[in-house]
C-alpha cells in the first residue's frame, strides 16, 4: 500500500478537525457552520482517504462515531439501545450499487428470508429517543454520540402529538421507540409570518428550529414552537410480535404513535428509484421538509444478519437529495427600480448552484425586511430555493462573523433614484416601500413599462424583449452579477417615452425613429468562436455589422420588431389597457372595462364625468381602488398624450361587438392548465370568457370543465379525483362551438390520461 505522505496528513487532520468542529456546531448549538452539502462533501473526503490508507482509522475518527456530543446544560441519559446514523449515497447509480451489495448479502446470509425494501423519507428534523415503562412516557433524549443522549424529557412533555400513555395492548414492559421532531412546513411559514410582522428576524430552516426547540432550558419556551413527531423504529424488539419493520409501523400506530404517511412497501430497484423520483418531485408539498429518502431491508431476520457498523446499520441506507440550501458570501446590496418607481433592495452574491441553477441574485422586498434578516454586506448567507423557484437568502451565518466585523457594512437605501437622481420617498405616510416619482422621464421606470407593454399579457410583442426594450430607452443596462462580469453601457435612448413606441411600426410614415436606430450599437450577449473563453463580441442589436465600421441593413430582430409592432396595433381593447401600466389595471380589470365600455373614447368619457369615480367602482370587476387609480392617472398630462400618440400612430382601441360569437359557456367554469398545441393560456382564456364562460386558475368541486394540456400536473389530478370533466385541445374546441351539449363521451379524458 502506498504510505501516507505529510501533505495528506495534514489534510486528513485537518478535515477530521473541521468536521468535529461541524458537528458540535449543528447538533450541539443547533447553528450549522457550513450546509449540508459542504458537510457531506468534507465527509464524503474523510471516509475517501480512510478507504485508501485505513491505518489513518482511529476509534475516535469522526467516521466511527455517531455524530453530536452531550452537552452540560442537560443530564446525560444513556440508551437502552443504541441510537445510529445512516449511511449516505448521493446519486441513484451509488443507491444501485448499495441495493445490489446489501442484496446479494442477504441471499447469502438469510436465504430463506424474502427481501423486501421499505421506502420512506427522510424527515430532516431531530432524532430523539422515547423511553415507555409499562405503557407511560417516562423519558425522552436526543441521539447524541448514539449512547448516551441529552434529557429533554420536560420540553418534549410538551409536544401534543406524543402521547404520554400508550393506546391499546402488546407493548413490552420497556419499551424505546425512536423518531424525528420536526416543525411542519406550514406551521414554520405560519411561524416566521409572525416573527416578521413583529419586526423580528425570521428562523432559517425548520430543522435548526425544531433543534433549537427541543432544547431549550425552559420547557414553557419550547411549547410556544409547533414541533410535531413521526416515530421510525424502535429500541429493544424482543416481545414484539412484529417480524418486520412494516409491521413495526403498524404496531407503534395502534399504540397510538405517530407514524409517517409516505412508508411504502416495494420489491424492486426500479420501484425503489420511482419512489425517489416521485417524492424527489412533491418534496415541498409533505407536511414536513425532507432532505432525503430512507430505504430499509423490511424483514428484522434480514436487517439482523446483515447487522451493523459502529455509525450505521448495513441494512439502511439514505438517499440524499441535491442540497436546496447553501452558504455564499452576500457581495453587495443594490436596488433595481421597478415599473411604478418601486425601489427594491436585493442581494448580489458570489455566485452558487442550488437546487438546480447557478443563483447569484435574489430580492431583499424592502429595506425594513433587510434589517429583519439581519444581514450585512460580507456576511456569509444562507440562500435556498424552496418550493418555487425563487431563491430567498435566508439570513446570515452569525458565527462566522467573529473576527470579520471590520469587512462588513450595513446597507443604506439611497435617498434618490440611482436611474435619475430624484429624490425618493414613500408613495404615502406610512409605507414601508418607497419609491422614484419621476414616473414620466426616469429611464429605469421607462425602460421596465416598455418591456411590459410589449409582454404577453399586453400587446405581446415577441421582438420587444426585456434587452431590447433596455436598448431602445436609456435605461440602465442588466446587472454585471449576472453576466459574467460583463459590463453593458445603457441604452441608447431612442425612445424618451412609450408614447413614441408605435412610431416604430412597419406602417408608420415618418421614419425618422427607425432611422434612429441605425446609431444604435448595443452589447449584446454573443460568444465568438471558442465557447467557454469568455471572450464576448461587440455586436449591434438593431442592425447586422457591415463589413467596415459601418452598420449595412436592419438586422432581423429590427425587421421583426417593426413587423410586430405593426401586428400590434390590431390587438383588442383589454391588452392596450394593460400596455398602458395604470397602478391596479391587469388582464382581469381591463377584461372588465373593455366589456363594458366597448372603446377608449367610452372609456375616457366615463373617466372624465363627474361622478367617474363612483360610476367606475360599480362596474363588475372594477371597484374603487381601481375606479380610483383609473381617474388619477387619466388626469396626468402625459399619460393622456400616450393614449393619444397611439391612437394617432393608429392603434386600434375599441372593440368590435361580435354578435355572432354565441355564448356557449354561459354560467360554466373553466380551468386552463398544461400546454395546448394551439392556444397560448391567454387565448384559451380569451375564448372562454369571450363566451360568457368564466376562465379561474384553480379547480374545486365547482369547476365546469378542466382543459389539460401536456405537462398538466396537480390541477389535473384534482379535477380526476373530484370528477371533474377533463378535455384536451379537441373537446375544448367542442365545448367553444356548442357548450356542454357539444361535448361527447369520447372527449373527456380518463384517468389513465387517454379520452375515452
Ligand atoms: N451543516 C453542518 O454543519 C452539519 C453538521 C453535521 C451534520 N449535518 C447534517 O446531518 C447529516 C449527518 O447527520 P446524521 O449523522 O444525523 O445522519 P443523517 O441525518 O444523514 O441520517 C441519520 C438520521 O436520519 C434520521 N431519519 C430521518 N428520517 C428517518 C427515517 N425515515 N428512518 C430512519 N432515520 C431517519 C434519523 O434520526 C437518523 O439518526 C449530514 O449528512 C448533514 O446533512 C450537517
Amino acid at each position: 500500500m502506498v504510505g501516507v505522505n505529510d501533505s495528506l496528513r495534514s489534510e486528513y487532520e485537518q478535515l477530521a478537525d473541521d468536521v468535529r468542529r461541524y458537528r458540535f456546531a449543528y447538533y450541539n448549538e443547533d447553528a450549522p457552520l457550513v450546509s449540508d452539502a459542504e458537510f457531506d462533501r468534507l465527509f464524503g473526503r474523510l471516509e475517501e482517504i480512510e478507504a485508501l490508507h485505513p491505518e489513518l482509522v482511529s476509534n475516535d475518527s469522526p467516521t466511527q462515531e455517531v455524530g453530536g456530543d452531550v452537552s452540560a446544560a442537560f443530564s446525560p441519559v444513556e440508551h437502552l439501545s443504541r441510537m445510529y446514523s445512516l449511511e449516505d449515497v448521493f446519486s441513484t447509480s451509488e443507491l444501485s450499487v448499495w441495493l445490489e451489495r446489501a442484496g446479494t448479502n442477504a441471499a447469502t446470509q438469510a436465504p430463506h428470508e424474502r427481501l423486501r425494501w421499505l421506502c420512506e423519507v427522510k424527515i430532516d428534523g431531530l432524532a430523539v429517543n422515547l423511553l415507555y415503562r409499562d405503557g407511560r412516557l417516562v423519558r425522552a433524549a436526543t441521539r447524541g454520540d448514539g449512547t448516551t443522549g441529552e434529557d429533554v424529557t420536560h420540553n418534549v412533555l410538551t409536544i401534543k402529538s406524543i402521547p404520554t400513555e400508550l393506546a391499546g395492548s402488546g407493548w413490552p414492559a420497556e419499551v424505546e421507540v425512536r423518531g424525528e421532531i420536526f416543525i411542519s412546513s406550514a406551521e414554520f411559514a405560519a411561524y416566521n409570518e409572525n416573527l416578521v410582522a413583529q419586526g423580528k428576524a425570521p428562523l432559517a430552516n425548520p430543522r435548526n428550529a425544531a433543534a433549537g426547540s427541543i432544547r431549550q432550558k425552559d420547557p414553557a419556551e419550547t411549547a410556544k414552537r409547533p414541533l410535531s413527531m413521526f416515530v421510525h423504529g424502535i429500541g429493544v424488539r424482543e416481545g414484539l410480535v412484529a417480524a418486520s419493520q412494516h409491521e413495526t409501523y403498524d404496531l407503534l400506530a395502534a399504540w397510538g404513535l405517530p407514524v409517517s404517511p409516505y412508508s411504502e412497501l416495494l420489491d424492486t430497484e426500479d420501484e425503489v428509484l420511482d419512489y425517489i423520483g416521485r417524492f424527489g418531485a412533491s418534496r415541498h408539498e409533505l407536511i414536513h421538509e425532507i432532505d432525503g429518502i430512507v430505504v430499509k431491508a423490511d424483514a428484522f431476520a434480514i436487517q439482523r444478519s446483515l447487522g451493523y457498523t459502529s455509525r450505521v446499520p448495513r441494512w439502511a441506507v439514505a438517499y440524499k437529495y441535491p442540497p436546496e440550501e447553501v452558504h455564499t458570501r452576500l457581495l453587495d446590496i443594490k436596488v433595481d427600480v421597478g415599473r411604478t418607481g418601486r425601489v427594491t433592495p436585493y442581494a448580489v452574491m458570489e455566485p452558487v448552484f442550488v437546487a438546480g441553477s447557478t443563483v447569484s441574485r435574489a430580492t431583499l422586498h424592502n429595506q425594513d425586511v433587510v434589517k429583519a434578516k439581519n444581514v450585512k454586506i460580507g456576511d456569509t448567507v444562507i440562500l435556498r430555493k424552496a418550493g418555487d423557484v425563487i431563491p430567498e437568502v435566508l439570513g446570515p451565518v452569525l458565527p462566522l462573523r467573529e473576527g470579520r466585523e471590520d469587512e462588513l457594512r450595513d446597507f443604506v437605501m439611497p435617498t434618490e433614484c440611482p436611474a435619475c437622481g430624484t429624490g425618493l420617498r414613500p408613495a404615502k405616510e406610512g409605507d414601508v416601500d418607497i419609491r422614484c416619482p419621476n414616473a414620466e422621464t426616469c429611464p429605469a421606470q421607462l425602460t421596465e413599462r416598455v418591456a411590459h407593454l410589449a409582454g404577453r399579457g399586453a400587446f405581446d410583442i415577441e421582438a420587444l424583449g426585456d434587452e431590447a426594450a433596455q436598448a431602445l430607452t436609456a435605461g440602465p443596462g442588466p446587472d454585471p452579477a449576472e453576466n459574467d462580469g460583463v459590463v453593458r453601457p445603457s441604452g441608447a435612448g431612442v425612445i424618451t417615452n412609450e408614447a413614441q413606441i408605435f412610431d416604430l411600426a412597419e406602417g408608420h410614415d415618418d421614419d425618422t425613429l427607425r432611422a434612429a436606430l441605425a446609431d444604435v450599437k448595443v452589447w449584446r450577449e454573443k460568444r465568438s468562436k471558442g465557447e467557454g473563453t469568455g471572450v464576448w463580441e461587440l455586436a449591434p442589436y438593431f442592425y447586422t455589422k457591415g463589413t467596415k465600421a459601418k452598420p449595412s441593413a436592419p438586422s432581423k430582430n429590427t425587421l421583426n420588431l417593426f413587423r410586430e409592432l405593426e401586428k400590434a396595433k390590431t390587438r383588442p381593447l383589454w391588452r392596450v389597457l394593460v400596455g398602458l401600466s395604470i397602478r391596479h389595471v391587469g388582464p382581469t380589470a381591463s377584461r372588465a372595462l373593455a366589456t363594458r365600455y366597448g372603446s377608449m373614447d367610452a372609456i375616457r368619457a366615463a373617466v372624465a364625468a363627474e361622478t367617474a369615480r363612483e360610476d367606475l367602482a360599480e362596474v363588475d370587476g372594477v371597484g374603487s381602488i381601481i375606479a380610483n387609480a383609473l381617474v388619477d392617472w387619466f388626469n396626468v398630462d402625459w399619460h393622456r398624450n400616450v393614449v393619444d400618440s397611439w391612437q394617432a400612430a393608429g392603434v386600434k382601441m375599441e372593440d368590435e361587438q361580435d354578435e355572432s360569437m354565441a355564448k356557449t359557456l354561459e354560467s360554466l367554469t373553466v380551468v386552463v392548465t398544461g400546454t395546448l398545441p394551439n392556444f397560448s393560456r391567454d387565448e384559451a382564456k380569451e375564448a372562454i370568457i369571450v363566451r360568457g364562460g368564466k376562465a379561474s386558475g384553480s379547480v374545486s368541486k365547482k369547476t365546469s370543465y378542466l382543459v389539460a394540456g401536456e405537462a398538466a400536473g396537480s390541477k389535473l389530478d384534482k379535477a380526476l379525483s373530484l370528477g371533474v370533466p377533463v378535455l384536451g385541445e379537441e373537446g375544448f374546441r367542442a365545448l367553444l362551438a356548442g357548450g356542454p351539449d357539444g361535448v361527447g363521451d369520447e372527449l373527456l379524458i380518463t384517468n389513465d390520461g387517454s379520452a375515452e
